[in-house]
Formats: C-alpha cells, sequence, structure tokens
C-alpha cells in the first residue's frame, strides 16, 4: 500500500498533524510571511483553540490545515494522509472524506435550501452519510428551517446550519474559524456543546476564536503570534517529555 494512502486501521491518535507551515504571499511588491515554521497536532477526542491578534496568520493556517490552501513549506496531514502538496481536487477529494470546515462566510450554498445544503457534502462523499440530513439539522435546532434558503435565516440560524454542514460528511477533523463570532449567549453555547459532542465522539476539533467561552471549553489553547505558534503540546507529547526529564 503506498505510503499516502488512507488506512483505517491506523491506531495512531494524531488525527491532524502540522510540520513546519510557512505560508508566503506577495503582492506587488509586498511580501507577507504569513506562517513562519507552524507545527501542530491535534489528537482524536481533542478540542485545540486557536488565539492570536488580527493579522497573526490564523485563517492562514486553518485554510492549509483544511487544504483550501497550500503552505508554501511544511506539511499537512489528516488520518495519516498527507493533504498538502497535491493538486486542488485531490485535496478536495481528501476533505470530503476526512474533514469537516466551517468558514467565517458559513460556507452555504445560496442557491440551495438548508436541507440541500446539508446534503451536498454527503453525495459528494459517495457513500452512505453515517448522520442523515435531517437529524443533524435537528441537532442544531432546526428542524423546522430546512426549505429556508441561506438569505432567510438569521445570523445565528446560518451559523447553526453551516456547523450541520461541516459535519455532515462525519469528519473526523473539524476545523473551524470563528465558530461563535456573532451569535449571543444562547446560540453560542448551543454551538460549543455541539463542538463537545463530536469531540467525545472521537472527532478532532481545532477553533480558531476570539470567544473567551470557546477558549475555555478547549483542552488545549495555541497561540498564533506573527506567523509562530506557543502553547502547550499534546498531552501524549508531555508525558514523553517528563520521561525524558525524569
Ligand atoms: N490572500 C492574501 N494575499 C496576501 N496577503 C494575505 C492574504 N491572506 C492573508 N494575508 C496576510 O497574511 C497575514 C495573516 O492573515 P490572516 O488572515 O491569516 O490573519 P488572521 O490571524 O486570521 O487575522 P484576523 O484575526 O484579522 O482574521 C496578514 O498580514 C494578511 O494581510
Amino acid at each position: 500500500m503506498p505510503v499516502d494512502s488512507y488506512d483505517s486501521r491506523d491506531s495512531s491518535d494524531d488525527v491532524l498533524t502540522a510540520r513546519e507551515l510557512y505560508r508566503f504571499y506577495r503582492v506587488g511588491e509586498e511580501e507577507t510571511l504569513a506562517l513562519r515554521g507552524v507545527s501542530l497536532t491535534v489528537r482524536r477526542g481533542e478540542t485545540v483553540a486557536v488565539v492570536g491578534p488580527s493579522g497573526a496568520g490564523k485563517s492562514t493556517l486553518l485554510a492549509c490545515l483544511a487544504g483550501l490552501d497550500e503552505p508554501s513549506g511544511g506539511e499537512v496531514r489528516v488520518s495519516g494522509v498527507r493533504i498538502s502538496h497535491r493538486p486542488e481536487t485531490e485535496r478536495a477529494r481528501l476533505r470530503a472524506r476526512h474533514i469537516g470546515v466551517l468558514l467565517q462566510t458559513r460556507n452555504l450554498l445560496p442557491h440551495l435550501n438548508v436541507l440541500d445544503n446539508v446534503r451536498l457534502p454527503q453525495r459528494a462523499q459517495g457513500r452512505r452519510a453515517p448522520v442523515p440530513a435531517r437529524t443533524l439539522l435537528a441537532q442544531v435546532g432546526l428542524a423546522g428551517r430546512t426549505r429556508a434558503l441561506p438569505r432567510q435565516l438569521s445570523g445565528g440560524e446560518l451559523a447553526r446550519a453551516g456547523l450541520a454542514v461541516a459535519l455532515a460528511n462525519a469528519p473526523a477533523v473539524l476545523l473551524a474559524d470563528e465558530p461563535t463570532g456573532e451569535l449571543d449567549g444562547e446560540n453560542e453555547q448551543l454551538v460549543l456543546s455541539l463542538l463537545r459532542e463530536r469531540a467525545a465522539e472521537g472527532c478532532a476539533v481545532l477553533l480558531v476564536t476570539h470567544s473567551a467561552e470557546a477558549v475555555r471549553v478547549a483542552d488545549r489553547v495555541i497561540t498564533l503570534t506573527d506567523g509562530r505558534a506557543t502553547g502547550a503540546p499534546p498531552p501524549h507529547d508531555r508525558e514523553e517529555a517528563r520521561d525524558v526529564v525524569g
């Protein structure tokens, strides 16, 4: 079996790994190094919050982790499979299989109703959806809004519908950019508890967030500053580090 092919027997709990990620942008004469050697791991069942000031590279990092963007250097692996440095169509295929992405734009197609928006990634995946679209929508409190178009939804409903779309393929990894941004307290709690439920079921969850509440529910926090990451390593690395020291 080729090294990069998916192996469902992979026993590693490191579902998402990034090694030495760099992302360089050039616009005219202007050059920006948005990521400067970011390495991180998110384990099965873990919720990690990524925080940092505006312009620190958080959205760039999330896009590289999701395979929506290509890092200029370094590598991203999801469930043991390299997703970086591949043609866009292959990245999209791997994303459809392993990753749920919730973007600030709420990843809904404007001309499809909510139900069809959730069904779309399930069909793209090419296998029977583990959780039916209607059930997912009921879980996010939208059982009564399945026929609504995205423009007919409130901000809180849009965020919850976006989450249902991100979870539609029962992903091993959920990446969310400001999942609770602009939500009132009640909707924030609902979204965070849904994310925690997914993590409890084994999903590796990474959130980019400014919300103190989201940081509070995370198992670990990674701080990005000027394209560099600092934060606690996952528990197994800490144990290894202790072993080496002690
Ligand atoms: N497509 C692009 N072309 C050129 N520069 C970009 C591009 N996208 C991001 N940048 C630059 O890269 C840096 C990191 O941007 P990024 O959006 O990742 O930061 P962020 O931490 O998500 O910020 P915010 O919290 O404000 O959303 C910034 O200096 C930004 O101007």
